[in-house]
């Protein structure tokens, strides 16, 4: 079963506010979200946003331009057999270049309230085509209400499975250069996932998973 993008969801519009419901480029006929069940969607929708083309192809090169010498002193961890994350290497950085700053501001404004305490620290996931991550629900400790994250080089699935019901299960294509953000109820109350290559498969369309880097901005737990 699957939805036209959740822009026609009230809830998501509420969220979005109507400046950023215009940067959507959301046409009937461009599905991001596959439910196991039509009665989700609305539940998940606040806080639960995709925004294709969220930064432009030079935009992405700059953001990879400037991430890429880090990331290559490094060598990709393969995981232990208990960890969430395989075949991925990582960095976290505060220091951006002005254009790249501007894009990590755009993505702030648009998934947080104004004025929302927010980790100044932002996190970089490098996986490596054959790099998948399984189902967790990030850390309360360190993550508070919202995850935006930005997706680099490679298209890919994230699944949501419900924590106490795992028949309810969402896909979203998170298409390369895309916003997601997680909020409201999938971040607490559902696992997230990236799928591997191997199951990279929407609604029957097989979607290829190459080396792919996320740029994840995060609010604050309270207190
Ligand atoms: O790569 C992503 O988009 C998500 C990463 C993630 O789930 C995490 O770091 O907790
Ligand atoms: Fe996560
Ligand atoms: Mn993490």
């Amino acid at each position: 079963m699957s939805f036209v993008l959740l822009c026609g969801q009230r809830g998501v519009r509420a969220f979005l506010g109507a400046r950023l419901l215009s940067a959507l480029s959301c046409t009937p006929d461009q599905s991001l979200v596959s439910a196991s069940c039509p009665a989700l969607l609305p539940r998940l929708s606040p806080g639960l946003a995709i925004y294709p083309d969220f930064i432009s192809e030079a935009e992405e090169a700059a953001l990879c331009g400037e991430l890429e010498p880090g990331l290559r002193r490094k060598r990709y961890e393969s995981g232990h057999w208990d960890q969430a994350i395989h075949g991925f290497r990582e960095t976290e950085r505060l220091q951006w270049s002005p254009e790249n700053a501007s894009v990590l501001q755009r993505v702030r404004d648009t998934a947080f309230p104004p004025g929302e305490a927010q980790l100044s620290l932002v996190h970089v996931l490098d996986l490596q085509k054959e790099g998948y991550i399984k189902p967790h629900v990030d850390s309360v400790k360190f993550c508070g209400t919202t995850i935006a994250g930005i997706c680099l080089l490679s298209s890919s699935i994230m699944r949501l499975v419900s924590v106490d019901k795992p028949e309810e299960r969402v896909d979203l294509l998170l298409p390369r250069r895309c916003l997601y953000v997680l909020g409201g109820p999938v971040r607490y109350d559902f696992t997230h996932e990236i799928l591997r290559d191997e199951e990279s498969v929407f609604n029957g369309q097989r979607v290829p998973r190459e080396r792919r880097i996320s740029v994840i901005c995060r609010n604050l737990p309270e207190s």
